[in-house]
């Protein structure tokens, strides 16, 4: 076991059952800031219900989720609601934009809604759009673009308020290969240059060589951990060895 007194993020002996199933199984995690750290596994093995609980945005039936020192399993909803909008960012399989908002205003929904004044948010929206190349499409409405880039604005709205933690569940899951790899690429080189902690699912095996450190889960249980050996070396950053789990930036154990 288990978490490192030093891991920004971490759960301890987690359970969560969906309507009586059991999805997770005493499964605990510690991620290290500024780390990416993918959770792999095949469908139905529970990485989306893992991220759920570590973002908040499930209540675990048992054990404990850390963030920063805050005991998010102990929050109430809206203090967990309040967490989720102001440190974390979510992307998702589907892109979910509002499709009456502009591009603009889709990136910079969680700056608008945390009251960051319009002209301050749009300039740091566009920011994120430039660097994800759909700058151009800002004053567009979602309806007008690709699939793909509407995937590129999902990641410029979970990257725009500047969180400590982006959450990504299957996030290339309905892109093609090519795009799935700029993707992925353009998702962990903003978070390694913003020191931003990334925790990935994927039931996609190469998507664990963009990550420091990857997870597997089967059947709701953690079955091992492993080091992509292709893994980006990164300044104060370590690249954990397989079996080396004590030392490692991450550490799991059920
Ligand atoms: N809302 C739900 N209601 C009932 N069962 C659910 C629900 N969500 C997930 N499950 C079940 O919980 C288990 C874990 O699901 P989860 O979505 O966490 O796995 P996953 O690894 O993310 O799968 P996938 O790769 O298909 O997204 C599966 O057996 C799934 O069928």
């Amino acid at each position: 076991m288990v978490t490192a007194p030093e891991d920004l993020l971490w759960a301890r002996g987690l359970h969560y059952e969906h309507e009586g199933s059991p999805a997770l199984l005493d499964v605990s995690v510690g991620v290290r800031e500024g780390e990416i750290v993918s959770v792999t596994g095949p469908r139905g093995s529970g990485k989306s219900t893992l991220l759920g609980c570590l973002s908040g945005r499930l209540v675990p039936g048992r054990g404990e989720v850390w963030f920063d020192g805050v005991p998010v399993h102990g929050l109430t909803a809206s203090a967990r609601e309040r967490l989720r909008r102001g440190r974390f960012g979510w992307v998702g399989s589907e892109p979910h934009l509002l499709p009456e908002l502009t591009v603009w205003e889709n990136a910079a929904l969680p700056l608008l809604l945390s009251g960051t004044g319009r002209r301050e948010a749009r300039r740091r929206a566009g920011e994120w759009l430039d660097r994800l190349d759909v700058g151009e499409f800002a004053r567009s409405r979602p309806g007008a673009l690709l699939h793909a880039q509407r995937q590129r604005v999902a990641i410029a709205r979970a990257l725009a308020h500047s969180p400590t933690v982006v959450f990504a569940d299957e996030p290339t899951a309905r892109l093609h290969q090519g795009e799935r790899t700029r993707v992925l690429r353009t998702l962990t080189t903003a978070a390694r240059s913003h020191r931003i902690t990334v925790v990935l699912a994927s039931h996609d095996a190469r998507v664990a060589g963009v990550a420091d450190r990857s997870v597997m889960l089967v059947d709701g249980r953690r079955v091992g951990a492993e080091a992509p050996s292709d893994a980006p070396a990164t300044a104060g950053r370590t690249a954990g060895k397989p079996g080396s789990e004590g030392r490692a930036p991450c550490s799991l154990s059920t």
